[in-house]
């Protein structure tokens, strides 16, 4: 719905847009149950809304007003759905709510400006990292949160996500539930049914999910997150996405050729020269089935790595304008590039030293971007203790347990980092005793974590105890050591992770050797890897206790 810049004017008359070209709407009232109308803050299709004052106990509201005769009143719509949020972070306040004479009122929290008015006034091309990320981990939090109450957002825009007032200025607020829907039944609590009947369009031009815009489909959870994958892809780009370049389209042919471009543009130029992120969670939104639960937790996490991995806090608040970041670090390189080592040395190379022409020896390139991945990733004992804070004793000359509660590098993420820590460690364990402690080390990152999800880094972690207990001295080929962006998901029915966990689960405690756990713990990363959530699910962490106390009686 299209949004006014905020005003400041007394309340005006407007004519309704229904078909009655006969009805006058008279002006706004000044007074409004008990509501003295200020400040005009906005205005949208069905109505307006305004900073209003409580006459006798001077609370301040927003307080949304539409004419009773309007042909499409939202305040009936969004009236039902405010008592369904009330309480979650990000979720306004419904104060009143009624009609009065011939004006439908809603007054819910009074909160700041709209992204989309940040945005533009900020005057920038695209807006900066570190608040898209922050964006991100903020709407993906409330639409779990919104999804986890029963009920779908369908209007994601920048526009409906407003910052609130002091002291709540770091929070994202969602706003705007004039088309949001139950998808649980509220009485047989079941989600609703998918159609393939062509249905009318609701959402918006600029990000609702092609499924629902283009295609007609019934709009379900995957097409809020979709909707906020492609307004995150925006931020990023410079002049926006390639749909939104012309306006709001004029015509059904404009809206037509607006829906070909968008129906149209491959992902990958979608999203060319932001980080592989973006791309990922717009692939994994466009993959999930009509009813199926995103792995909200996952993004989150993995947007809070990216944000630490560029240099910032990588914490949800929204500040703005945005603060500095915090370091400059490589972007999730953990060593200079070959190139990056011979600019530097080219650099250095044209530096005056008189006779001491030592510098531009390019022959140990290699050896020393070798040296510093190895020192990154904690391989060399004697360098990775000076990375560290180093407050904890060795304990026979190697890496204490506690040496997983270190300092991460700047470019790391905690979790990535305790788990490259614990992956050098499980390979150098001589016995199952230091097999087992190690295993329990791992849970209890884990758990520590808000996400559950097996990272690169916990499958690292699978693959080196894996070769551990099938064979010390054998290399095993990764299960899974990178992500690959267009591989499939081959088995996304949460239900076989279930059936396999829950039997590695109650099995692992028979295993008489070292070689049917190593296959159990193939077995579960195989599993995990090709559920759709990737998530360490009860049975899971059920199974790795299980392992670290089998390994305890194998000792
Ligand atoms: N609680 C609020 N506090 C401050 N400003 C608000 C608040 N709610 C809305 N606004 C401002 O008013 C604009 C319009 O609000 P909103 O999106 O709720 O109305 P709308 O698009 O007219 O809705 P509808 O489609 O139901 O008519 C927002 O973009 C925002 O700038």
């Amino acid at each position: 719905m299209p949004k006014d810049s905020a005003l400041s004017q007394p309340p005006v008359s407007y004519t309704s847009s229904s078909d009655d070209e006969s009805i006058i709407i008279p002006p706004f009232p000044q007074i409004l149950a008990n509501f003295w109308l200020g400040e005009k803050l906005g205005a949208g299709y069905s109505g307006s809304i305004f900073k209003a004052t409580h006459v006798h106990n001077g609370q301040v509201v927003a307080l949304k007003v539409q004419h009773t005769s309007h042909e499409n009143l939202t305040n009936r719509y969004e009236r039902n759905f405010y008592p369904m949020i009330q309480g979650g972070v990000g979720m306004p306040t419904l104060w009143a709510a009624g009609v009065e004479g011939c004006w439908d009122y809603l007054a819910i929290d009074l909160l700041g400006s709209s992204l989309d008015s940040l945005y533009r006034k900020s005057g920038k091309d695209t807006m900066d990292l570190g608040s898209v990320c922050s964006i991100a981990m903020q709407v993906i939090e409330r639409l779990e949160f919104m999804h986890g109450r029963g009920l779908l957002h369908r209007d994601i825009q920048l526009g409906n996500c407003v910052v609130g007032l002091p002291p709540n200025h770091k929070t994202i607020y969602m706003i705007d539930f004039g088309f949001s829907k139950r998808y649980i039944d509220p009485y047989t609590h079941r989600h609703i049914s998918d159609s393939k009947a062509k249905r009318d369009f609701i959402g918006n031009y600029w990000f609702s999910s092609v499924g629902v815009h283009c295609r007609g489909k019934v709009p379900s959870r995957r097409d809020d997150l979709e909707a906020a994958a492609l307004m995150l892809i925006h931020l990023l780009t410079p002049r926006g996405l390639p749909w939104t370049r012309h306006g709001v389209p004029k015509s059904e042919e404009a809206h037509d050729m607006l829906k070909r471009q968008k129906q149209r543009v491959r992902i990958e130029d979608l999203c060319r020269g932001i980080p592989s992120e973006f791309e990922e969670f717009l692939r994994y939104c466009r993959r999930l089935k009509f009813q199926d639960t995103p792995d909200y937790g996952k993004w989150i996490d993995e947007f809070r790595e990216l944000a630490i991995a560029e240099g910032f806090s990588g914490n949800a608040d929204f500040i703005w304008p945005p603060p500095l970041k915090l370091v400059h670090a490589p972007r999730r390189s953990q060593a200079p590039t070959p190139e990056d080592l011979k600019r530097i040395l080219d650099d250095l190379k044209k530096l005056d030293l008189g006779d001491r022409n030592v510098l531009g020896d390019r022959s140990n390139i290699k050896e020393a971007v070798r040296n510093a991945k190895e020192d990154v990733l904690g391989r060399d004992n004697n360098s990775s203790k000076t990375r560290t804070t180093g407050t904890n004793t060795p304990k026979n000359g190697d890496e204490t347990e506690m040496d997983v509660t270190s300092v991460p590098p700047p470019f790391m993420s905690p979790k990535a980092y305790k788990l490259s820590k614990l992956t050098g460690q499980v390979s150098k364990a001589t016995d199952n005793h230091a097999l087992a402690a190690k295993v329990t080390e791992f849970i209890a990152v884990m758990k520590s974590n808000t996400s559950r999800t097996l990272t690169k880094d916990g499958f690292g972690f699978l693959d080196a105890l894996y070769k551990q207990l099938a064979e010390p001295s054998v290399f095993i080929t990764p299960m899974r050591t990178s992500r690959s962006k267009d591989a499939p998901v081959q088995n996304p029915d949460p239900h076989v992770k279930l059936g396999v966990v829950a039997r590695l689960r109650s099995e692992v405690t028979q295993a008489r050797s070292n070689r049917r756990l190593a296959d159990m713990v193939r077995d579960f990363g195989n599993v995990t890897n090709r559920s759709t959530g990737r998530t360490v699910t009860k049975d899971g962490f059920a199974f790795l206790e299980g392992l670290a106390q089998q390994l305890e009686v194998l000792a």
